[in-house]
């Protein structure tokens, strides 16, 4: 029987209630490892972002200008089409970054920067404005929030070739627009800070994380 069936924390909870939890955070705030670590902890479906599959994302960052469109549209496509499988398969999933993160940060981002045109912001925006309606919120969003130092020494760390444009000031625009959404996002959220914790290397840290949204969800569920 899976994990998940017994865990105390979500057998009394129905499927409509918690079918989903998101992990959110600026480019290797630890996301993706985060997601795998609570995915083994409760039972639950991984869903990661497109990253190694992704047409466009080594062409985007060669060339950001070119290819802002192109990844965006990407993206959002892939980040909705995994929304729609979470709602429609049976079980509960974790989930990669949200579609959220998308449009608020970094579509917003690229056109702020000039990167991205008006009018394809525009249009970008209104198509993702017609699929919000069929968007449903997570369960509870995790907001992993890291400074820049601590993203840069990541990011090295995963040493994606690709990755190794990225602008120390991107990274800082990114961050603030993450702290702008999280504060306005409406839904159920945690925000933890994670530059004095490593999840991935220490069970303690680890487990301090866990029991933080062990503690959510049994407030929000029970
Ligand atoms: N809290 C942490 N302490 C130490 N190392 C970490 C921590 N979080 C992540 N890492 C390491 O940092 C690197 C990046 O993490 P990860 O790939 O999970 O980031 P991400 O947020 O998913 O990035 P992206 O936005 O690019 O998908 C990995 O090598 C991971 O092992
Ligand atoms: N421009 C842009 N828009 C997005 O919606 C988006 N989502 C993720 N990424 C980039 C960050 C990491 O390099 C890599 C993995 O997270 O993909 C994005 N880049």
């Amino acid at each position: 029987m899976a994990e998940s069936e017994h865990h105390p924390i979500t057998e009394q909870v129905s499927d409509d209630e918690l079918k989903f939890i998101s992990v959110a955070g600026n480019i290797g705030a630890g996301k993706s490892s985060l997601t795998g670590l609570l995915a083994k902890h409760f039972g639950w479906e991984p869903f990661y972002e497109s990253v190694d599959d992704n047409p466009y994302l080594s062409d985007f960052y060669d060339d950001m200008r070119r290819w802002s469109f192109n990844l965006q549209i990407y993206f959002l496509s892939s980040r909705f089409r995994h929304q729609k499988q979470m709602l429609q398969r049976p079980g509960r999933f974790v989930q990669d970054r949200t579609i959220y993160e998308d449009v608020e940060i970094f579509a917003k981002n690229l056109h702020e920067m000039g990167l991205m045109s008006d009018r394809d912001f525009e249009n970008y925006q209104a198509l993702f404005s017609e699929m919000a309606h069929y968007l449903k919120p997570p369960g509870l969003l995790i907001y992993i929030r890291a400074q820049v130092p601590t993203l840069v020494k990541q990011i090295q760390q995963r040493g994606r070739d690709y990755e190794n444009t990225i602008r120390i000031e991107y990274l800082e625009r990114l961050n603030r627009l993450y702290e702008d959404w999280i504060d306005r996002y409406p839904h159920e959220k945690l925000i933890i800070d994670t530059d004095d914790l490593d999840f991935v290397n220490s069970n303690e840290d680890l487990g301090r994380i866990i029991e933080l949204i062990e503690q959510r969800l049994f407030g929000l569920f029970n």
